[in-house]
């Protein structure tokens, strides 16, 4: 390994491009060497922003490469799994976004093929942990000053999503999966059933799709997190979150005093600063810490932020609520438990 950590990036949309833009201009001690996608035109045409970037259709010839140092991985949901194991046999570091796959089976084959490595690989990519207001709420709560965590309210909205392929199975799988994953970093215990209810939908989502969706998480310890997701809300980027505890709460993403609107048509959709566009400049500040933590550790410490146990244990969420979303009724999500794994 050179000193600067080498890595190629598989899959070239809205999130991987940005990813690379980040490794290539501001992530210390990380060189940007390929891109992937078997949409070659978009994957030419970005690497030619920079010098020395390759680019390729074949995200496994990637995986190989002996320049290819550790990878990125910003495909869809549905080939992450066939990339990791690729990452993890190539014994290469993996930062590979949420969720890292889309159902829990595949998902628990990436947390054995990793033990069977015996060290940590990967880094999914739940960025949430990596930002300073997420990270200070999960720091006081941990520190036991407000008391036990009781419950957390959690708002996720976004302006659009692409009709045709995010339907109401996308909500809980993609987007949803954040929560589980704030959930399960702020309380530190596992979410043991969701139950998804199916409001009445706006007429702004594609037909037969439920948007919004809310969503009842319960926790080990009793506590429950209430949830709304809602991908179609036509009005920016909105993440909040209050933590409910014995002796207070925290509440992150909202204005601080007077009216808060999010319509251009009432206070120009502004609090004293914008609501932000989407995730990129929100969490901009969250997915360099993240990357930049991830380069860190694959250089030389231990890997950090969400491991594959943690992409298991969210993606076993989403499961149980895809058969909530069908059935409507609270559903118990299933764990193997940890000691089985070693
Ligand atoms: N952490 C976050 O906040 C965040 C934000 C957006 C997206 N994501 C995640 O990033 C991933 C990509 O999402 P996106 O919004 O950029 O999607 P996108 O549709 O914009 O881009 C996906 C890209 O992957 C390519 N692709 C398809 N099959 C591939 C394969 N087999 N190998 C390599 N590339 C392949 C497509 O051609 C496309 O260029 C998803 O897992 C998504 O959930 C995470
Ligand atoms: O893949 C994206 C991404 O994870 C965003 O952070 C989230 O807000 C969207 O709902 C989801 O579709």
């Amino acid at each position: 390994m050179t000193d600067d950590l080498r890595i190629g990036v598989i899959g070239v949309g809205i999130m991987g491009a940005d990813h690379a833009e980040r490794l290539a201009r501001r992530t210390a001690r990380a060189r940007l060497v390929a891109v992937a996608d078997p949409d070659e035109v978009r994957a030419k045409e970005l690497a030619t922003r920079w010098d020395g970037v390759r680019s390729g259709a074949d995200a496994l010839e990637l995986i190989a490469a002996d320049d290819v140092d550790a990878v990125v991985i910003a495909s869809p949901g549905f080939v992450h799994e066939e990339q990791v194991l690729a990452c993890l046999a190539a014994g290469k570091p993996v930062l590979c976004e949420k969720p890292l796959t889309m159902d829990s089976e595949s998902s628990l084959r990436l947390v054995r093929a990793e033990r069977e490595v015996g060290r940590r690989l990967v880094q999914v990519g739940f960025m949430r942990r990596f930002d300073p207001e997420y990270a200070q709420v999960r720091s006081v709560l941990a520190g036991g000053s407000l008391g036990r965590t009781l419950l957390l309210h959690n708002v996720h909205r976004n302006a659009s999503v692409p009709s045709t392929d995010f339907r109401s199975e996308m909500i809980v799988r993609d987007s949803l999966v954040h929560e589980v994953d704030v959930a399960r970093f702020l309380f530190g215990e596992e979410v043991v059933a969701i139950q998804v209810m199916s409001p009445a939908p706006t007429s702004h989502a594609a037909e037969g799709v439920v948007d919004p969706q809310v969503a009842i998480f319960t926790m080990a310890g009793g506590g429950l997190v209430t949830n709304e997701v809602f991908v179609n809300s036509q009005v920016r980027y909105e993440v909040r979150c209050e933590a409910v505890a014995e002796r207070g709460s925290l509440v992150i993403g909202r204005p601080s005093t007077g009216l808060y609107s999010t319509s251009v048509a009432v206070g120009g959709g502004r609090w004293g600063g914008s609501v932000p566009a989407d995730y990129r400049t929100r969490f901009a500040t969250a997915y360099d810490i993240e990357v930049q933590a991830w380069v860190d550790s694959a250089l030389g410490g231990e890997a950090v932020g969400a491991s594959t146990w943690d992409g298991y244990a969210a993606t076993a969420v989403s499961t149980a609520g895809m058969a909530s979303l069908a059935s409507g009724e609270r559903v118990d999500v299933h764990l193997v438990s940890p000691d089985t794994l070693s």
